[in-house]
């Protein structure tokens, strides 16, 4: 597609930008003293401390850097959450080249080492609670990519349709609550209905009514498919759900994974990232892939795509260096 972006490649065209201020922290952890040497960003002074010992790096929890550089300073939790977005791995009908929108169907093989993959991705990144659409390909992303998530707590979907579902699934065992995630299913982060569409191949659709009309049904803002929702209608419940439900727990510290569609997160995104209804039409989410916002004082930074354990940390890159104290 023409002038097509997709937001990974504008993600990873956006890395972290850290000035030029340099800083040495040093931590002891057992018979490891980590000295790290990097930049961050001036003035935040916000570090998440990438611990490697030997090959392996784990992150631990990002903390506040006193500006007096005493490293005795107690660390206070950051006051930054971390979003996740993730558009589900390929499915069988993405396999098909078929309109899906809202037609309920599971990943493929492939779509599942994509969501095992991004769980490698972001298995680092802190993660309180889970969002999915009702439909089983973004349920089954969401599931793999926890699996490979460093914490091993268990994703629990929550069953709030009626009262006695609610009754019936509930967990009696606080420490095991301790282990667990909440996954909370929504309709609203559904994938954009796509009407009349939906069970057609893409190609062939596009042979019957014309390539320009189809990329304007796929990727307009106010042009629905027919009887199907535009991008607008979309964002209508996607949007307001993320405000009314999602902004609160990342605004009380809760760090987040919205599991979802690609245009019900091109609609989040919009929204995130202030596109304009022109912008929008170039912007294309790949499959499993994950990107990660930093919320911050009520606003959003993008941070761009997580790239994997071996990686520093959202907050800030550094040069590990490890001395082992014997
Ligand atoms: O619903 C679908 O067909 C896909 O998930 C997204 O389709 P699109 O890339 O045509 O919007």
């Amino acid at each position: 597609m023409a002038g097509a972006i997709s937001h990974h490649a504008l993600a990873s065209t956006h890395p972290l930008r850290w000035s030029a201020q340099n800083s040495r922290f040093e931590k002891k952890t057992g018979n490891v003293r980590l000295v790290y040497e990097g930049s961050f960003p001036s003035g935040s002074r916000k570090l998440g401390l990438v611990c490697a010992s030997g090959s392996q790096s784990s992150v631990v929890e990002p903390v506040q850097i006193p500006s007096d550089g005493n490293s005795g300073h107690t660390p206070k939790k950051s006051s930054e959450s971390a979003l996740i977005l993730i558009r589900h791995g390929e499915s069988l009908w993405n396999e098909k080249n078929l309109f899906t929108g809202c037609v309920d169907v599971p990943l493929t093989p492939k779509g599942v080492e994509e969501a095992i993959e991004a769980g490698k991705r972001i298995c680092n990144i802190p993660i309180d609670v889970i969002y999915t659409s009702s439909l089983i390909r973004a349920q089954m992303t969401a599931m793999l990519a926890m699996m490979q998530h460093r914490r091993k707590k268990i994703p629990i979907i929550m069953h709030n349709e009626s009262e006695q579902a609610h009754r019936w699934s509930q967990v009696y065992s606080e420490e095991t609550k301790k282990q667990s995630i909440p996954v909370i299913t929504a309709w609203q982060l559904n994938e954009r209905m796509y009407g009349e569409l939906q069970g057609l191949n893409k190609q062939e659709t596009a042979d019957l009514f014309g390539k320009e009309q189809v990329h304007e049904w796929r990727r307009s803002y106010d042009v629905p498919p027919p009887n199907g929702e535009s991008l607008e209608m979309c964002a209508e419940r996607a949007v307001a759900y993320f405000k009314e439900q999602i902004v609160p727990q990342l605004a009380a510290g809760k760090h987040v994974m919205v599991a979802a569609h690609g245009n019900s997160l091109r609609s989040i995104i919009m929204h995130l990232d202030k596109l304009t209804s022109q912008e929008v039409i170039s912007l294309e989410l790949s499959t499993g892939i994950p990107m990660l916002y930093i919320f911050k004082e009520g606003k959003f930074i993008r941070r761009g795509s997580p790239v994997g354990p071996s990686e520093a940390s959202v907050y800030a890159y550094t040069r590990v260096r490890t001395f082992h104290i014997f």
